[in-house]
């Protein structure tokens, strides 16, 4: 009995001590001192585990191994630099650009790719023996992007300015180019990045030197500021003028508001759960307790920002939404979405453009999600550990 006392005295003590100490010191000071009982990358593995085993089934295990390992870069080639020991340099450490060179058994077939700007290039296939009387196809663009071919482990040195201060390369995960070719930029377009910052699919979409107007956008302050000094490292100043470029601050689901029916394409890579970072990362996690509802806001963020690109492009301009999510939910469910929206709210109609010439040409670099309801997946593997990146491309009708 005297002990029963002794607990019931000790509980209530316990029970006034927490009504004094406000709810966040609490917190702190539980934490205080010590990891986070739940670390954030274990909480997204969980969450990925639950969803993807569904989504992906037996290619779940081989995509989690993929992301837990080591990601491979790119080496985007800054068209505005002095390009000539830059491309030697690269080519002589054994990297191929996979924009110019799609090389690898089915080049034959990837000739007859339909629906896709694609032109002779003079190389040889040689290299996979096919006759070299035959030209490789490759995609009729500037964009150039180098990657260590198979198992080689993606190391690039850092890269260093030229005459005149440009750097030689970006470097970045190579599935993010693919947007950036995706979009299809023709000569004279204007253009509309609706997420930009940090600017790696921006700085993708300038290596075309075809856009008449560029406009760059993100609502964060602080990234646009470290987008503004990626653009001063490698675009010249002269580019960076007003009358072909702005760069703003705007929350992009403004953008219906801001400006309509006026870009030929945009650009809508959305924030999402970056899930190789989640996976990775216990810093800046999205999967951490206290970001749950931002995270479960986001399919709502992303339908609003495709949205307000949907109407920002002109009608029979394009518009490319990109994520680096498995996330059906973050994917074509958005997509789905937003067509709706756009077809209920504002009267647009629009169709999906077959992405298939773009993954059938570069099939050899990247490891694309087989036959995907809409859009196209590149899916991280242990030989080609590029991405997630999911894309999908709409044709404005009216
Ligand atoms: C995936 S990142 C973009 C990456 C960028 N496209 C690149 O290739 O470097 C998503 C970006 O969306 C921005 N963002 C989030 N909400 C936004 C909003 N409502 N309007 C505009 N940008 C937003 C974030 O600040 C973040 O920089």
């Amino acid at each position: 009995m005297a002990a029963l006392m002794d607990t019931r005295i000790l509980l209530r003590k316990i029970k006034d001590l927490r009504c004094l100490t406000p709810r966040r010191n609490r917190v702190k000071a539980k934490w205080a001192g010590s990891q986070p009982k739940y670390p954030a990358t274990n909480l997204a593995l969980q969450n990925f585990d639950a969803t993807y085993s569904l989504q992906l089934g037996e290619q779940w295990p081989s995509v989690r191994v993929s992301m837990l390992c080591e990601q491979k870069y790119g080496a985007l080639v800054n068209n505005f630099a002095t390009t000539e020991g830059v491309i030697a340099d690269l080519q002589s450490q054994g990297c191929r650009d996979f924009v110019c060179q799609p090389v690898g058994v089915g080049a034959l077939e990837r000739l007859q790719a339909p629906g896709f700007p694609l032109h002779d290039n003079p190389s040889t296939l040689e290299s996979v023996g096919v006759s070299q009387h035959v030209a490789p196809p490759r995609l009729r663009t500037n964009i150039k992007c180098f990657v260590f071919p198979g198992g080689d482990i993606s190391r690039f040195k850092p890269s260093r300015p030229d005459l005149y201060g440009m750097l030689g390369y970006y470097l970045m995960d190579a599935a993010s180019v693919l947007p950036a070719l995706a979009l299809d930029v023709q000569e004279g377009h204007s253009v509309l990045d609706v997420c930009a910052a940090p600017g790696g699919k921006t700085l993708a979409l300038l290596q075309t030197q075809a856009i008449r107007f560029l406009c760059v956008n993100d609502i964060s302050v602080s990234r646009t500021y470290r987008l503004q000094r990626v653009l001063n490292s490698y675009v010249p100043k002269e580019l960076l003028t007003e009358e072909r470029m702005r760069i703003t601050s705007f929350d992009g689901r403004k953008w219906g508001e801001i400006e309509r029916d006026t870009f030929d394409r945009v650009l809508v890579d959305v924030p999402c759960t970056t899930d190789r970072h989640s996976a990775m990362e216990d810093e800046n996690n999205i999967f951490k307790r206290a970001r749950t509802k931002e995270r479960q806001r986001l399919p709502q963020l992303q339908t609003e920002l495709l949205l307000a690109g949907i109407e920002a492009v002109r009608p029979g301009g394009q518009v490319l939404y990109s994520t680096c999510s498995l996330s059906q939910l973050q994917n074509e469910y958005v997509v789905e979405r937003a067509m709706h929206l756009a077809r209920e709210e504002h009267g647009i109609s629009l169709q999906v453009v077959d992405l298939r010439p773009i993954t059938r040409l570069f099939k050899d670099t990247f490891h694309f999600a087989p036959d995907p309801h809409l859009g196209q997946l590149v899916l991280p593997h242990l030989t080609a550990n590029f991405g997630p990146i999911y894309m999908c491309k709409l044709q404005r009708l009216n």
